[in-house]
């Protein structure tokens, strides 16, 4: 018997009132978008909420941003406090989002998808706008990469994609630099892989090595243990490739933070996001575009699933095993980060359609199946988002009716999470400007 269903009926009746009014507010999965020529007002669409139902506290707010004066820390201080350089615009979106303006979708920004614009998407807004928090761990992450030797020669690229500012977005929770650093190695680490290994032949990708890669990038972060004799030959492989690097050291870094039951978790879920890099290999090896339902199931194990299973983690508190493994709340995880992925194809679109290889997107896909318009099948697209955001949304709010504290408190920081990734999307330079 799982330990969900040995839980007892909720005791606060007020939060049954809350999810069966979000059930009846709830329009059907599918008939926002797949109706949208007869429905003339798109405004009339329901906008996400910006906290889970039923989650509301489950989040502590934290508001306050690091100080933008001499910190001790040296030298970041000094970059906060001469600017940003994302001008006010970015700022000024999520400051909106922050605070729950539902006139403002920076999806809906004309930017992604090679010309067709990314439409509105049913996802709730970032939850808070911390720049200067964004901007330290992003300072320390550059030095962090710059230190192993990770994409040198392009750290400027690495700077201004500003991952510290994802963290800071999808994790609104902490505000302790240092988790949200951890974080944001292990994901520029496995975001590196892709890079290295997988689709950009510039930083020397090929699909005849990516196996011997991925399986020696695996030991990386979950070591093997070799007969003495052969000990420096392993440190030797993992010291010489900054990928490598990366992954050890970034994980390391998280072990901190991490139990073990925590770490075992990311492993698996690290092994499986490889296992996708090679299912994406093999279409391009075999140059062929797979089907949507395929590629579907591929979108959710090369999936954002690696960054958002980490929420606990950056949270300061461990979510029990036996709930993050139930198949109930694996179903609800693992919709919502395959509907954080199709975000990153949507928004990607235009760096993609300049990459010069052959590129794996949802929409692309759906077009080749098809024989749609792009914009037809970004349409289709951003409808699977929805249905996949929506349904998490009515499974996770039934799930915290039953769930422990610490269900209640994840299942927050996945839609939390959510709210950042797109929010970040809709504003990082590594999908809006040509040359990142
Ligand atoms: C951070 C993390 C878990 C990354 C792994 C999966 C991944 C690289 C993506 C979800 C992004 O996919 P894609 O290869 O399309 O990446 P970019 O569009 O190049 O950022």
């Amino acid at each position: 018997m799982s330990l969900l269903s040995r839980m007892t009926a909720p005791a606060a009746r007020h939060d049954v009132a809350r999810l069966v009014a979000t059930l009846l507010a709830s329009p059907p999965h599918r008939s926002d978008r797949s109706h949208r020529s007869d429905r003339p007002h798109q405004s009339a669409r329901r906008v996400a909420p910006k906290r889970l139902p039923g989650t509301g506290g489950a989040l502590p707010e934290r508001r306050a941003p690091l100080p933008t004066g001499p910190t001790g820390l040296g030298t970041s201080a000094a970059r906060i406090a001469s600017g940003r350089k994302d001008g006010a615009g970015r700022k000024d979106i999520a400051e909106r989002q922050a605070v729950g303006d539902a006139t403002v979708d920076a999806g809906s920004a004309p930017v992604g998808t090679g010309g067709v614009a990314v439409p509105d998407l049913y996802c709730p807004p970032a939850l808070r706008d911390a720049p200067a928090l964004a901007d330290e761990v992003n300072a320390r992450l550059v030095a962090w990469a710059e230190e192993i030797g990770l994409y040198a020669g392009r750290l400027d690229r690495v700077q201004a994609a500003d991952f510290g500012r994802l963290m800071m977005l999808a994790h609104p929770d902490t505000d302790d630099p240092d988790r949200l650093l951890a974080a944001g190695k292990c994901a520029l680490a496995e975001w590196a892989t892709d890079d290295y290994y997988c689709d950009d032949e510039t930083m020397g990708s090929a699909p005849a090595l990516l196996g011997a890669q991925l399986g020696l990038a695996y030991t990386a972060i979950d070591p093997t243990h070799p007969p003495l004799g052969y000990v420096p030959a392993v440190e030797q492989a993992m010291q010489d490739d900054p990928v490598r690097t990366a992954l050890r050291t970034g994980f390391a870094h998280l072990g901190r933070y991490a139990d073990p039951s925590q770490l075992a978790r990311l492993h698996h879920e690290v092994a499986v996001l490889f296992v996708g890099y090679c299912q994406e290999g093999s279409w391009r090896t075999q140059g062929r575009m797979p089907a949507a339902w395929e590629y579907l199931a591929h979108r959710q194990i090369n999936s954002f699933l690696p960054c958002i299973a980490m929420t606990d983690v950056v949270g300061g508190y461990a979510l029990p095993a036996a709930e993050y493994s139930d198949p109930r709340v694996r179903r609800a995880v693992t919709m919502a980060s395959t509907a954080a992925t199709l975000v990153n194809d949507l928004y990607s679109m235009a760096k993609e359609h300049h990459s010069g290889s052959v590129e794996f997107n949802l929409p692309t896909v759906i077009a080749e199946e098809e024989r749609c318009s792009p914009r037809e099948a970004v349409e289709r697209s951003a409808a699977i988002h929805d249905e996949l955001v929506r349904t998490f949304e009515t499974e996770a709010a039934t799930l915290v009716l039953t769930g422990s504290p610490q269900l209640r408190r994840f299942l927050a920081g996945v839609w939390a999470w959510l709210g950042g990734n797109r929010a970040w999307h809709s504003g990082s330079p590594r999908y809006t400007s040509p040359t990142s």
